[in-house]
């Protein structure tokens, strides 16, 4: 009690704890390499490894100890890989990564050629071995070597790009380390820090820019894997897609009624562009079946150029895309958010070919053009989706789009996932919202009173087949199209899910966001 006093008990348990002294240590030793290049690996530094091992023991077991123990146990050489010269034999440094132990130290240059690795000549040694000799090492590794005569000058400007494929380096086998590679997918947004090769760049995540580099394949190289391997590519919209989207649609006319059974219109909130369910799958089987041979000839560029933009409070708002399974919830969820303040949200007014009723009002409900016209809009592009049903053609136009953003208003429209490329436009600027399911046995629960709604399916239940072709449906569209995709909202309870729709929409006009180059750089690019 005595010792207690004024806390006096606690600070002396603390200064006696094991993990405080292992970081005063750990940060008397960093003061001390502050600022000196190279930065040394003392003795000091492998003792203190040693007692972090130790103090590790007592911690408990997780995934995280397991992985520091091992490194700290085999401080592994990753910072550079070594070539073998194909007509002299010699062995060089074929690249330094940056922000690796080998960069960090500034003793080593691509180019540098290798005399010896811990007083073992490397001359006539494939790099295989000269690589086990470096892993057999314990502490310091000492290097004999030649440096190159012209050290290569760094100007390179640091590039961003999002990723759009998928990348493993552990099931690449052309990559020269597969240890040094960085494994992405598609849509992660990627520093490339190095393109000084021809096939392979150096880039961190920016989702983690304090990690050294790793290996990706080059655009180019990138590029020819996924023509030799473009038969298992998830399908890629192809450039005959690249003109508006043709659909078959399900129209519903719904009414909204608002206060006292009033009919209330909100400009442009239809039911009117999403597929039919078990339409959607034929319409997508006869789309692979007709353009088998096309697919690879129209594979997307593996990476795009992106920046980071930031809206100007002047500037017109972006263009808000709903995408996600038939039934996932998307019309729910647009409808509550245009509710919620159709002065600030509407969506965009359908054209039709369609005779209007005596209640509509041009404009209002759809805009309504002859067939000619409409015909007309599609060949000049200025259609998103279009689609026929019961022999008259309707459509979301770049024009009706406009029209709410020249209002000052956010727009927010639905969208078959193949219509994206269409959309992503350097004056539209979308920002792409995927509208995920839930687990099958979460949608059980919240979708008991929820109802199927379509022309064939109108106030049906769903059943567990719905559910499973939702579920395979999303997998689908995310395998095929998530490189575009802004966020992701997994709709399981509708109340928090609209709320992370109206802040992610509020934050894609208000917040810096990445976009593709071509959007910021050029006026005159898509
Ligand atoms: N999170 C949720 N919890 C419970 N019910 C939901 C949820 N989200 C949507 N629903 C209900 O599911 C049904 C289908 O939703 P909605 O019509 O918005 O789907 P959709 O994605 O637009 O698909 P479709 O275009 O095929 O209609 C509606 O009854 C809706 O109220």
């Amino acid at each position: 009690c005595k010792r207690d006093a004024n806390g006096v008990g606690m600070l002396y348990e603390l200064l006696r704890s094991h993990w405080l002294q292992a970081l005063l240590k750990i940060y008397e030793c960093l003061q001390q390499y502050l600022g000196k290049r190279p930065a040394p690996v003392t003795l000091q530094a492998r003792v203190l490894s040693r007692e972090v091992i130790e103090l590790l023991h007592e911690a408990p077991p997780s995934g995280e100890v397991k992985e520091l123990r091992r490194l700290l146990r085999s401080p592994h050489f990753k910072g550079a890989t070594i070539k073998r010269h194909e007509i002299t034999g010699d062995i060089t440094v074929a690249r330094v990564i940056h922000g690796g132990l080998a960069d960090r130290s500034g003793l080593l240059y691509a180019g540098d050629k290798l005399v010896e690795v811990n007083g073992v000549p490397v001359e006539g040694l494939d790099p295989e071995q000269v690589i086990n000799i470096l892993a057999l090492s314990q502490g310091t590794i000492m290097f004999k070597l030649i440096p190159v005569s012209d050290r290569p000058v760094s100007n390179q400007t640091t590039l961003y790009v999002r990723a759009m494929a998928d990348y493993w380096p552990l099931q690449d086998p052309a990559i020269p380390c597969a240890d040094a590679g960085l494994p992405f997918k598609r849509g992660e947004i990627l520093q490339i820090v190095d393109q000084n090769d021809a096939l392979w760049w150096q880039a961190r995540k920016v989702s983690d820019l304090s990690a050294c580099a790793g290996l990706i394949p080059s655009n180019h190289l990138l590029k020819r894997k996924q023509r030799e391997f473009w038969w298992c590519q998830p399908f890629q919209p192809h450039l005959c897609l690249k003109s508006s989207m043709f659909f078959v649609l399900c129209i519903l006319e719904e009414e909204e009624f608002g206060e006292f059974g009033q009919r209330v219109f909100i400009a442009g909130f239809r039911r009117s562009m999403r597929l039919c369910r078990r339409k959607a799958r034929l319409q997508q089987q006869s789309c692979y079946s007709r353009c088998p041979s096309s697919c690879y000839s129209a594979l997307a560029a593996p990476y795009e150029e992106v920046v980071r933009y930031q809206r100007h409070p002047t500037d017109r708002h972006r263009l808000i895309i709903l995408v996600g399974p038939a039934g996932v919830g998307v019309n729910e969820l647009r409808r509550r958010l245009i509710t919620s303040n159709p002065r600030e949200f509407q969506s965009a007014t359908p054209h039709t070919t369609r005779v209007q009723k005596s209640y509509e009002m041009n404009g209002r409900e759809y805009h309504y053009i002859s067939k000619e016209t409409f015909e007309n809009m599609v060949y000049s592009h200025r259609m998103l989706e279009y689609g026929e049903y019961k022999g008259y053609l309707y459509g979301t136009s770049i024009d009706a789009v406009r029209t709410v953003l020249d209002a000052g208003k956010i727009c927010v429209i639905d969208l078959e996932p193949q219509g994206i490329q269409i959309a992503r436009t350097h004056e539209l600027k979308p920002y792409i919202i995927f509208i995920k399911p839930p687990s099958i046995g979460c949608m059980r629960q919240t979708r008991k009173n929820a109802r199927i709604i379509t022309d064939y399916y109108v106030n049906m239940k769903f059943k567990e087949e719905d559910l499973q072709e939702m579920e395979e449906s999303a997998k689908k569209m995310e395998a095929q199209f998530g490189q575009f995709f802004d966020h992701v909202i997994v709709n399981d309870n509708l109340q928090e899910a609209s709320a992370q729709l109206l802040s992610a929409v509020h934050r894609a006009q208000d917040e810096p966001q990445w976009v593709p180059a071509v959007w910021i750089c050029s006026d005159n690019q898509p």
